[in-house]
């Protein structure tokens, strides 16, 4: 069984796949960040560094894809591959730090992996609001995360809501968790769980 977890920037995905791994089992993957080489430059500078890091993220996940794939697993995934694609690249191109040129190259890449992508059995997205992702990315204190804008986290946030509205690949769950604190409120925990073994026993 594959599940992911998807949302903003700062919505808990990594925190949440974590404690579900942990919870029942399952195997988790995770985000190529913290030895991603174009990260940090992407953030100093989006216009120079916006197609490399399209293309780093697309590689680093379609390998996930792959992975899920052969591996037989029960496994979390924090963010999806449709995410870098209909959210990150797709926002980068309309803010026009990744010209059109560039992101014709990096979609026609991406409409032939997704001939090789399954979509999750389940999809979770987290919902919230800027204010909220704004406090968390703060609270992590990634130190190149600070040049974030309100502008790019609302314009991704309007992404995510489109695409996850016009989601039908498989089944979806959302949770909105700006008021739930599910890594100190052990009953907003068990709030979340509810619902994803409700999602879990219809897959059975
Ligand atoms: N529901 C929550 N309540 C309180 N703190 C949270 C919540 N979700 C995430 N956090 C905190 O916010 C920060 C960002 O969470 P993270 O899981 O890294 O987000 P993401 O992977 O979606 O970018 C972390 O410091 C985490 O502990
Ligand atoms: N495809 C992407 N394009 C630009 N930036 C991306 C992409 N995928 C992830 N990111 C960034 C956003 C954050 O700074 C880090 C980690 O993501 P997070 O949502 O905090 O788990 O990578």
């Amino acid at each position: 069984m594959h599940i992911a977890v998807t949302g903003n920037i700062g919505a808990g995905k990594t925190t949440l796949t974590t404690m579900l791994s942990k919870h029942y089992g399952w195997d988790a993957q995770f985000e190529d960040v913290d030895h991603n080489p174009y990260l940090e430059d992407f953030y100093a500078d989006m216009n120079k560094w916006s197609f490399a890091l399209q293309i780093y993220f697309l590689g680093s996940r379609f390998r996930q894809v792959k992975e899920i794939r052969e591996s037989g697993k029960n496994i979390i995934q924090d963010r999806t591959i449709y995410e870098d694609a209909h959210i990150f690249a797709e926002n980068l191109n309309d803010m026009k730090l990744l010209s059109d040129r560039d992101f014709s190259n990096y979609a026609s890449l991406f409409d032939l992996m997704k001939t090789f992508v399954s979509a999750p059995d389940l999809l979770i997205y987290l919902k919230s609001d800027v204010p909220n992702l704004v406090k968390k990315i703060y609270k992590r204190g990634r130190e190149y995360e600070a040049s974030i804008s309100i502008e790019y986290l609302s314009k991704l946030n309007q992404k995510y809501e489109k695409w996850i509205s016009n989601y039908t690949e498989g089944k979806l769950l959302i949770i909105e968790v700006d008021d739930l604190d599910f890594v100190e409120k052990p009953e907003d925990f068990g709030f979340i769980l509810e619902k994803i073994d409700a999602e879990l026993n219809g897959l059975f």
